[in-house]
């Protein structure tokens, strides 16, 4: 275990947040390589900010983040994208005049020249086949539930070993849900690449993931194996 940890995602006492207001108290959270690692909590309790953080976006002013065996804390997010880090942000933001096809080679920007040169793997668009079939029309053309699969696949071609997603499943509609856990699932039985989610439900927590941290107010304070998460725990650290 201790290897495996090493190779996957450690955060040690991080402590985070925007100028003098300090968001993060002493997090502490592994992701090992090929784990599905679910991060739930209620609004504003610091789930972005510490996304933000694992990327490099926001700087720790305490702690360490360690990655893949290595002490990542001070590297830049480019850095951390060259390393294997891949990041999809709440939100979607195509270029709608752009096909999807160019939207896809946006998502190369940031990775070597060997995979920049290897262009869009097929895998991704054996994921998203319905980014496949539509990669030739402007990114504007896609519904909003096209839009949010086609952020995960934009982050995916640059092959990442670890991919950081926030809330993907949000405001999208039951079918493209499905599509995107089906996605997540096949990520999983492939253990190729971990997974750091932020998810706030049940279904997902308990049947996708192999473990859940809940933050509460900036700290971690309920952590387990999934199949272990209950209803009763939801109420208690979930619940409005
Ligand atoms: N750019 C910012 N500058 C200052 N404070 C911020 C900034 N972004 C977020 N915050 C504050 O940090 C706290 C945590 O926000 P964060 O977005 O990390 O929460 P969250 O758990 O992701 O919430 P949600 O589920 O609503 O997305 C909130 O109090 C928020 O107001």
């Amino acid at each position: 275990m201790t290897e495996s940890v090493a190779e996957g995602l450690e955060l040690k006492d991080v402590e985070s947040g925007y100028g003098e207001s300090m968001i993060l108290r002493q997090v502490t959270l592994k992701v090992g390589p090929g784990q599905v690692v679910c991060l739930m909590g209620r609004n504003g309790v610091g789930k972005t900010t510490l996304m933000k953080t694992v990327m490099g976006l926001l700087k720790p002013r305490r702690g360490t983040i360690r990655y893949g065996g290595a002490d990542v804390t001070s590297c830049s997010p480019d850095r951390r994208a060259k390393a294997g880090i891949g990041y999809v942000p709440q939100g979607r933001d195509i270029f709608p005049q752009l096909t999807v096809e160019e939207n896809l080679l946006l998502g190369l920007e940031a990775a070597d020249a060997k995979l920049r040169k290897a262009g869009i793997p097929d895998f991704v668009y054996e994921q998203f086949p319905v980014l496949k079939e539509m990669r030739l029309r402007k990114g504007g053309d896609l519904s909003g539930g096209q839009q949010q699969q086609f952020s995960i696949a934009r982050a995916l071609v640059s092959r990442p070993r670890l991919l950081l997603l926030d809330e993907p499943l949000e405001g999208i509609q039951p079918s493209i849900v499905m599509e995107i856990e089906r996605v997540i699932g096949s990520i999983k039985a492939e253990r190729s690449m971990a997974v750091l989610l932020v998810e706030q439900s049940l279904t997902f927590a308990t049947g996708i993931a192999d473990y859940y941290y809940v933050l509460d107010k900036g700290t971690i304070v309920a952590e387990g194996g999934s199949s272990a998460l209950s209803e009763e725990q939801v109420r208690k650290h979930l619940a409005v």
